[in-house]
């Protein structure tokens, strides 16, 4: 299934027609720069492209009222000073004549994605739309916004769809206020918003933009607000958020459908955000929520003020929706302390709502509520002589072009197992080196002459050969004994390749200690015994008490331990290991072969018992980027996998910067 753009450019055709400083950076080229630069990079050819639509009144009274409808529709008949006069009742927006007809394509373009997502038409897709509108509130218009597309296309979907819960991502860099507003008493939409904030001194300026907004009535826990209280944020601190805050909330919510308020005002140059993420950053936040909801992921362009972090952001986003394996995570290292300080107080207040955050840490001991008061006195001090510092130029090198390898997934699987369709299959042509071959007879082979064993692992070294070449990006082998296997990969990778290799196990068994301790690997094993070998920096075992059996648990695991930690060691390569009765199930084997696939550049070896044939299926089409399925809503971990988990992570933060969850004191 493909992945839809919606976009028109008769939402070019409208623009601030007086002098407003506030309003001047939301200009018609922030859409023709998007839309140009999907185009030039063939990457609008290889979507699908959907029509936007005319929003009905029935659409937009979804979320607005009769009495702002009706004003709204009186706007194209004014004259210039009668729009100026309109627009005077709201704040930090402007209205045209055009404007209404632009805002009612802005919601029929969502609604659109949202069709073609709901029928299955295409898997998921981004809508290229202005005017924006996460912050245009029931009977008023602010930020730029008029209607709220996504709080519309989000009770459209329930209305239209019946979909039970939607979660709503926005990673503008503003508080979406009015999105907030719509959902704050409603369970059935999670709404997670990062935002500048700078202890309540950021536009909007708001109270109820901070940490402990958690909703109200049953709607408590259902709004998740991570302030960011200084700016320079960087690709750590977005990803820490994602990995200790949103996605093990919306894993435990399980949505049936994920809109994204894509606002690219979060990344470097931008006037408004004044933030540090790189362009790249979208490519792996978009990636991260791609295994929610059976994969159905609306995008609906937001806010971004810079043309050319905006254009470089939206086709990192939508290469990731068409499946494109993501660049490497590169340079990542500690979140800043007020990142930390932030990311400690959400999960504190939502502690109480949701299971994965039941361990989380108390309040920091300085508590930052108080800093809102300080800081505003100090400000106003500061004020009277402080000029704004000059807006020096951010300069950042382009993202790295992202090659989608000639072979998508290549596999070795004995006689008799049918290739999976769009896998090829793979042999190593080339005889064997003989120097590979005595080493494997010599370390791994048993009965030495054990040719199809032999003839198995040199393809296996073939074909992380052709990984590490860039001519296949994943893999996935059939042998008979899988730790020999891995450790004949890993021995290779360790001295043939470059590059390092992050080793996952999933199951019980000996994992020889050959993760060297020069960093050129890193093992995590995750089993339900107590691993004989010693816990190092690069060799993890995870012990659940039921292994990979206990669904939340291991979610749980993944999600706060191995994706920091490999993120962070940024991998070549990564091979996955599937011991003889892991006990883990397809679904949960899926989600996790999707989040690995967005380190390495998809570079992911998968290593299976011969008798797994049943796992061949699935295990190939979460290989060739299929969204794995959803797992439905999540249960309790198990208090002493809970336990094991977070002691583990504790212990951990020292040497993996990105595991940590607070501001130590
Ligand atoms: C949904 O709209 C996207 C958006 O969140 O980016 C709108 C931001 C409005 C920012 C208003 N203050 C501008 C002050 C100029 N220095
Ligand atoms: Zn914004």
């Amino acid at each position: 299934m493909g992945t839809a753009l919606i976009y028109d450019e008769e939402m070019t055709k409208y623009k601030l027609l007086w002098v407003d400083p506030a309003c001047k950076i939301e200009v018609p080229e922030r859409l023709t720069v998007s839309h140009e630069a999907l185009v030039e990079t063939g990457m609008a050819d290889r979507c699908i492209s959907i029509p936007v639509r005319e929003a009905t009144d029935a659409d937009i009274l979804l979320v607005h009222s009769e009495e702002y409808l009706e004003g709204v529709k009186t706007t194209p008949y004014m004259t210039l000073e009668e729009l100026q006069e309109f627009t005077q009742q709201y704040g930090d927006v402007y209205f045209h004549p055009n404007i209404y007809h632009c805002a009612k394509l802005a919601i029929g373009a969502s609604l659109q994605l949202v069709d073609s997502v709901m029928t299955g038409k295409v898997r998921n897709g981004m809508a290229l739309v202005r005017p924006p509108g996460h912050h245009s509130m029931r009977s008023a218009a602010s930020g730029f916004c008029v209607f709220n597309n996504v709080a519309i296309a989000a009770r459209y979907a329930k209305q239209q769809y019946g979909v039970q819960r939607v979660l709503i991502v926005d990673w503008d860099i503003h508080h979406g206020q009015g999105v907030q507003y719509c959902f704050e008493d409603d369970p059935s939409v999670l709404y997670f918003s990062w935002h500048r904030y700078e202890h309540q001194d950021f536009w909007p300026q708001l109270r109820e933009s901070d940490f402990d907004s958690v909703g109200k009535m049953k709607g408590a826990g259902f709004n998740v607000n991570v302030p960011w209280n200084k700016v320079k944020m960087h690709n750590s601190d977005y990803l820490s958020v994602f990995f200790h805050v949103l996605l093990p909330v919306a894993y435990e919510f399980s949505p049936d459908l994920v809109m994204v308020c894509a606002g690219f005002d979060s990344a470097i140059g931008d006037p408004e955000g004044e933030m540090c993420a790189t362009p790249d950053i979208f490519a792996h936040l978009t990636h991260l929520l791609m295994n929610l909801a059976g994969g159905k992921v609306c995008a609906v362009l937001e806010g971004g003020y810079n043309l050319t972090s905006l254009a470089q952001s939206v086709c990192q986003t939508v290469q990731t929706l068409l499946g494109d394996p993501a660049p490497r995570p590169a340079n990542l290292g500690s979140p800043c302390k007020s990142a930390l300080e932030s990311l400690q107080c959400v999960r504190s207040a939502h502690r109480q709502y949701w299971t994965c955050l039941k361990h989380a840490a108390d309040l920091p001991t300085s508590d930052i509520s108080t800093k809102r008061i300080k800081l505003k006195e100090e400000k106003e001090k500061m004020f009277k002589g402080e000029q704004d510092e000059s807006t020096e130029e951010k300069v950042w090198t382009q993202p790295p072009k992202r090659v989608t390898p000639p072979i998508r997934t290549a596999v070795v699987l004995p006689d008799g197992v049918t290739c999976p369709d769009q896998c090829k299959r793979f042999s190593s042509s080339a005889d064997p080196d003989p120097l590979v071959v005595n080493k494997l007879r010599e370390n791994y082979l048993k009965d030495g002459d054990d040719s199809n064993a032999l003839a198995t692992l040199s393809s296996l070294i073939g074909l992380a050969d052709k990984m590490e070449k860039n001519e296949i990006c994943s893999g996935l082998v059939l042998v008979r004994d899988v730790s020999m296997a891995m450790m004949c990969v890993v021995q290779h990778a360790a001295t043939a390749l470059s590059n390092r290799v992050l080793v996952v196990c999933v199951g019980d068994g000996k994992v020889q200690n050959y993760c060297s301790q020069d960093g050129k690997t890193l093992v995590v094993q995750f089993s339900s015994r107590k691993s004989e070998e010693e816990e190092s920096r690069y060799y993890i075992p995870v012990c659940l008490k039921k292994g990979c059996s206990d669904v939340p648990g291991f979610i749980h695991s993944i999600l706060g331990l191995l994706l920091p930690m490999g993120y962070e060691y940024d991998p070549g390569l990564v091979v996955l290991a599937q011991m003889p009765d892991s006990g883990i199930c397809d679904s949960v084997w899926q989600q996790l072969i999707g989040l690995l696939q967005g380190l390495a550049q998809g570079h992911i070896l998968v290593l299976m018992k011969e008798d797994g044939r049943a796992c061949v299926g699935p295990t190939a089409s979460s290989l060739l980027g299929n969204a794995a399925p959803s797992l439905g809503q999540l249960h309790a971990s198990l208090p002493e996998d809970v336990e094991a988990v977070e002691s583990l992570r504790h212990r951990l933060e020292g040497y993996w910067k990105l595991l940590q969850t607070t501001a130590a004191d």
